[in-house]
């Protein structure tokens, strides 16, 4: 039987994770020791003044010295140089986990800067910090750990109602690239694409339609977030940067096929990508998505009619999967949300004989997205040089000029993207 009232959580980093971690541990009883950079301490003190669970200190050395197991939310791209300076500091025989998106530097960090009689166990909350974390996934990594310490931890983080996943640093990164790095890469793609032709797709009648309203909530939902969430993840991850690559590749090639029209060519294309990812792993699954769940959550304004799209950004993650050997479905234990939308659609898609033969049509005879589409090439294989350069400023330019011009729509599009993945969720 745990002393809960002996045992104390630390929170390095009160950002958006970290407050969200720190209000739900201690809603659970835990008394939770927090920090953020020392600049904040008087602010943090007043946000938090009416729970008294929650303690307080100026800075990350005070909340090792008093914790007994710690929790770094931190930026990835910092993990190393901030636990070089709170590490040392640890409480003897304490446990040591982080928060991050990109686990095998993180735990490097760990390994190199904790004393050896510190614990190491991580998490990842698959999630963004506005979603309810019950029944999301959430990894756990017990790197060097006793059973005792490791159930301390599930005990703490079982505050989630989250379901527990139980991987190594590197099976986790491998995930993850495999499914955010490369879907963020899509969104990230539409969204400067939009913002290069002065678009803001849902005032725009070829955008109507349930496809277009996940791409337009994704997007919107991912430049909603903080840029470091996202660079953090593609560049420190090491499988990431191969698999956006492979990404801005499939655009690149299908828009070469459709522009030149060799239908014969690209439909081969399409059907063998569809065949390996779709074929019989997904021939007597029920579809994730249906058309009035799709067309539920619309920021249009427009009328309902539907434009003929050749749906590119679709049609490459497909060929992306193909080319890379990935399964979808196997990472479904370990998806976010976002993925799981990602997924639902092309799935819808590819399993929808109609709609696919009219995509490939579209494909060859109709100009109306080809400009859109242009801009889309560009813009995947821009966001993919940035990864490959491993360029954390120019990953941060694009994006914040991005995310403003967008910003008016978040609430909305937050509002919407919750309640379309709360729908989702229930079925998947
Ligand atoms: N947001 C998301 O959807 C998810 C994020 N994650 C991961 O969780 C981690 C936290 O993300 P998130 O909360 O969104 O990001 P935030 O930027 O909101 O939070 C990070 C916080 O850590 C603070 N910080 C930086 N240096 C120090 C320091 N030396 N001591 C104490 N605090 C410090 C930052 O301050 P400052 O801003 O001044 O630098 C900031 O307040 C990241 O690694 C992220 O990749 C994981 C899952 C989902
Ligand atoms: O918007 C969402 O729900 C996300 O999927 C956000 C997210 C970003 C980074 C992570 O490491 C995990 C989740």
């Amino acid at each position: 039987m745990v002393d809960m009232d002996n045992i104390a959580v630390g929170i390095i980093g009160m950002g958006d994770m970290g407050k969200m971690y720190a209000r739900r541990i201690s809603a659970a009883g835990w008394r939770v020791n927090a920090c953020d950079k020392p600049e904040k301490y008087e602010a943090l003190t007043q946000e938090f003044a009416d729970n008294s669970k929650i303690h307080l200190y100026a800075d990350g050395r005070l909340v090792s010295r008093s914790s007994d197991v710690i929790l770094y939310s931190v930026e990835a791209e910092a993990i190393a140089r901030i636990v070089s300076l709170y590490g040392p500091s640890t409480k003897q025989g304490a446990i040591v986990g982080g928060q991050t998106s990109c686990k095998e530097i993180e735990i490097d960090a760990f390994r190199k800067h904790l004393p050896e009689d510190v614990q190491i166990v991580s998490c990842h909350s698959l999630h963004g910090p506005k979603i309810d974390p019950k029944g999301q996934p959430l990894v756990l990594i017990r790197e060097r750990a006793s059973d005792e310490s490791f159930a301390l931890v599930e005990n703490i983080l079982s505050s989630f109602s989250s379901k527990h996943v139980y991987l190594t640093a590197q099976e986790h990164d491998r995930i993850t690239a495999d499914t955010q790095a490369v879907t963020h890469a899509a969104f990230l793609s539409m969204g400067t694409a939009w913002h290069a032709n002065n678009q803001f797709p849902w005032e725009m009648n070829r955008y109507v339609g349930g496809i277009e309203n996940v791409k337009c909530n994704i997007m919107l939902r991912i430049y909603s977030n903080k840029w470091h969430v996202y660079a953090g993840l593609a560049i420190l991850n090491q499988w990431a940067k191969k698999q956006i690559r492979q990404y801005a590749e499939s655009v690149t090639e299908l828009f070469k096929l459709m522009l030149g029209g060799h239908r014969e060519e690209l439909e081969k294309r399409i059907r063998t990508a569809g065949e390996a990812v779709f074929g019989t792993a997904g021939e007597d699954r029920e579809l994730l998505l249906r058309d009035d769940v799709l067309d539920r959550y619309s920021l249009s304004n427009v009328p309902k009619k539907r434009t003929r799209n050749n749906h590119l950004s679709l049609l490459a993650m497909v060929d992306c999967w193909w080319k890379l050997g990935i399964v979808p479905y196997d990472h479904m234990i370990c998806s976010t949300p976002p993925f799981r939308l990602w997924l639902g659609v092309t799935e819808y898609l590819f399993r929808k004989p109609q709609l696919l033969d009219e995509i490939i049509d579209t494909a060859i005879e109709d100009n109306t997205f080809r400009s859109d589409d242009l801009e889309f090439t560009f813009a995947a294989r821009a966001w993919s040089e940035c990864v490959s350069f491993g360029d954390f400023a120019s990953y941060k330019d694009r994006f914040e000029n991005i995310q403003e011009y967008f910003e008016p729509r978040f609430p909305e599009a937050t509002r919407l993207g919750n309640e379309m993945i709360r729908v989702i969720l229930a079925k998947t």
